[in-house]
């Protein structure tokens, strides 16, 4: 598995009409991701960096271009069956968190491995499996409002890795954490490429992150300026 394409996606382009004026946010990326690889996408502040992550995970539609996710050609699906790929293959961590305020850690969990049909023991067992690896044992019942920014940072990933996604896009995910939190995270997401061959698309301008990741994309305007494989081309098993 490692090593192998994950994501391939060509000529992606999207524009966003503001009043009269369409303001041209993606021109014609091309974009490859790797099952076993970190890839890291940097860039400044609305070079499009976001709106690519969604064109590539199918929660926005590119004007042009394709993307083939796991060889399957995603855009070119039913909506019923993106949302249905999406929540099979992809786990999301973004900023914010998106937990649910009502639910504690163990049930946030519980929650997306029930709309995978997985059976409510089997959810219980791999919540509290999850969170433990996340070094949340001791945080089981606490609901977001009891826990602190790095401890709700890291249910959003027990809950992104629960299901074992192949894909994994984060949104600057330790841009409100501080420096212990952060490298707790940056581990769990290079653990979770190295050790399940998922691959693994990280959005960041943490420098931290710089260290983990095996390529990094620099955007700049909609392009990609560089695209640097740090850990060597990727071996084909
Ligand atoms: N839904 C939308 N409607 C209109 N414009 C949008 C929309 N989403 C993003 N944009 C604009 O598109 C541009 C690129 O946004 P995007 O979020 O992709 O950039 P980014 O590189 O991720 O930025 P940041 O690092 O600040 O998160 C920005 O100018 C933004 O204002």
């Amino acid at each position: 598995m490692t090593g192998k394409l994950a994501l391939n996606a060509k000529g992606l382009s999207k524009g966003y009409k503001i009043g009269k004026l369409k303001q041209q946010v993606l021109k014609g990326v091309d974009f490859t991701a790797y099952h076993g690889q970190v890839t890291m996408v940097m860039g400044p502040s609305g070079s499009g960096k976001s709106t690519l992550i969604a064109a590539l995970s199918g929660l926005m539609k590119p004007d042009e271009g394709e993307v083939m996710a796991l060889g399957e050609n995603l855009w070119k699906k039913k909506r019923g069956k993106i949302d249905r790929f999406r929540l099979d293959h992809c786990g999301f961590i973004f900023q914010g968190f998106n937990l649910f305020p009502s639910l504690n850690a163990t049930q946030q969990v519980e929650q997306v491995l029930k709309y995978q049909k997985v059976k409510k023991s089997e959810a219980h067992r791999r919540a509290v499996e999850v969170l433990d690896a996340v070094g949340l044992k001791h945080r089981l019942k606490q609901k977001p409002a009891e826990l602190s920014g790095g401890e709700k940072q890291r249910v959003a990933i027990a809950r992104a890795l629960s299901k074992m996604p192949s894909l994994i896009f984060a949104d600057e995910p330790t841009s409100a954490l501080d420096s212990v939190s952060g490298q707790v995270v940056i581990k769990l997401l290079h653990q979770a490429a190295k050790e399940r061959g998922a691959a693994v698309v990280v959005v960041t301008h943490d420098p931290r992150l710089e260290a983990y990741a095996d390529r990094v994309i620099h955007m700049e305007d909609g392009k990609i300026l560089s695209d640097t494989m740090i850990s060597g081309p990727p071996v084909i098993v």
